[in-house]
C-alpha cells in the first residue's frame, strides 16, 4: 500500500471509506464513508458516545481502523508507517477540550512546544528553542490576541485564554488540517462563541481544513461550512451548512426507535425513516 506524502493539497482533504472501529464489543464507528472538503470548517455533531472523537483520532492515526481506509492529505493513514504518521502529524494540528497545556510553563514556551515534532532533540526552557521559533510563537500569540500574556504561567490563564494558547500551539506547526475535539466544551457560552469565532476566522484566513466536534447545534450552524451528524457510529447527516435548518440538524440527536435498539454486539443502528427523508430533501 502506497503511503507517499503529497505536496499539493488533495480534494477532499479527508476521505473515509467503510471505516469500522471496534473497541472490544463496542462498535464506535460502523462502516463510515465520508469525504471532508479541503479549506472548510467541517463540524461533527452527535450525542456523547456517537463516535466523534474516535473519528477525529483516525484522521491523524491516533487510532487505526479495525477495517476500512482513511486518507488524510493523500496519506493512507490506515496503512501508514510510524514515520509517515510523524510526517503527517506535522501537517495536522490538534486541539482538545482540556487544552493539554503545561501549566507551570510560560505561555510562550507552551506555544514553542508545537514545533517539537520538527525539531531535533529535547528542549527544556524557552531559551533552548531557536530564535526563529520563539519569534514565530510570539506571532501566533498575537494572532490569537494573547501577546501580552507571553511570559505568564499557562495555568494562570482563564479557560478561554488557555484554549487560545492551544490554538496558537497548533498554528505554529503551520498545519494544513486542524482537528478540534470539543474545543469549547469546558467553556461558558460567551467564551465558547469567542473561541469558535477565532477558530473559524483563522481557518478561513489560512485556508485550513478544520474538522471540529461540537455539542452546540447553534454554534455549529453559525461557524460550519459542512455538518456531519453521527449516531451510534454511523453517519446520519452529511450536508452543507448553508440551507441546513436547526430542526434538521437536531434530528441527529433523535433517539433510536425501540426496534432499533442496539444488538448486544453494539452493531449498527439503521437510520430512521425521517432522516432518510431529510437526506432526500437535501439532495
Ligand atoms: N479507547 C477506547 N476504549 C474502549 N472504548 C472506547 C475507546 N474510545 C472510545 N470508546 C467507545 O467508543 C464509543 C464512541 O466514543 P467517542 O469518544 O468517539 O464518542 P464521542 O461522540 O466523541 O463522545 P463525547 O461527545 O462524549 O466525547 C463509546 O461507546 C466509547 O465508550
Amino acid at each position: 500500500m502506497a503511503t507517499a506524502t503529497v505536496t499539493s493539497l488533495p480534494e477532499p482533504a479527508v476521505r473515509l471509506e467503510a471505516v469500522t472501529k471496534r473497541f472490544g464489543a463496542v462498535t464506535a464507528l460502523d462502516e463510515v464513508t465520508l469525504d471532508l472538503p479541503a479549506r472548510r470548517m467541517n463540524v461533527l455533531l452527535g450525542l456523547s458516545g456517537s463516535g466523534k472523537s474516535t473519528l477525529l483520532r483516525h484522521l491523524n492515526g491516533l487510532h487505526r481502523p479495525t477495517s476500512g481506509r482513511v486518507t488524510t492529505l493523500g496519506v493512507a493513514v490506515h496503512a501508514a508507517s510510524d514515520r509517515d504518521l510523524r510526517d503527517l502529524r506535522c501537517r495536522v494540528g490538534m486541539i482538545f477540550q482540556h487544552f493539554h497545556l503545561v501549566g507551570p510553563m510560560s505561555v510562550l514556551e507552551n506555544v514553542c512546544t508545537g514545533k517539537l515534532g520538527s525539531l531535533r532533540g529535547p528542549r527544556l526552557g524557552l531559551i533552548t528553542y531557536p530564535r526563529a521559533v520563539r519569534e514565530a510563537a510570539m506571532a501566533e500569540l498575537a494572532a490569537v490576541g494573547l501577546a501580552d500574556k507571553a511570559f505568564q504561567r499557562a495555568d494562570t490563564l482563564s479557560g478561554g485564554q488557555q484554549q487560545r494558547v492551544a490554538i496558537a500551539r497548533a498554528l505554529i506547526q503551520q498545519p494544513t488540517v486542524l482537528l478540534a475535539d470539543e474545543p469549547v466544551a469546558s467553556l461558558d457560552p460567551i467564551t465558547a462563541d469567542g473561541v469558535m469565532d477565532l477558530l473559524a476566522r483563522i481557518g478561513r484566513e489560512r485556508e485550513l481544513t478544520v474538522v471540529c466536534s461540537l455539542h452546540q447545534v447553534d454554534l455549529a450552524l453559525a461557524v460550519a461550512d459542512r455538518v456531519v451528524g453521527l449516531r451510534a457510529g454511523s453517519v446520519v447527516l452529511d450536508r452543507d451548512a448553508a440551507g441546513l435548518s436547526r430542526a434538521e440538524a437536531l434530528t441527529v440527536y433523535d433517539p433510536p426507535r425501540p426496534a432499533e435498539a442496539a444488538p448486544p454486539d453494539g452493531g449498527r443502528l439503521p437510520a430512521p425513516d425521517h432522516l432518510a427523508r431529510v437526506a432526500a430533501a437535501g439532495s
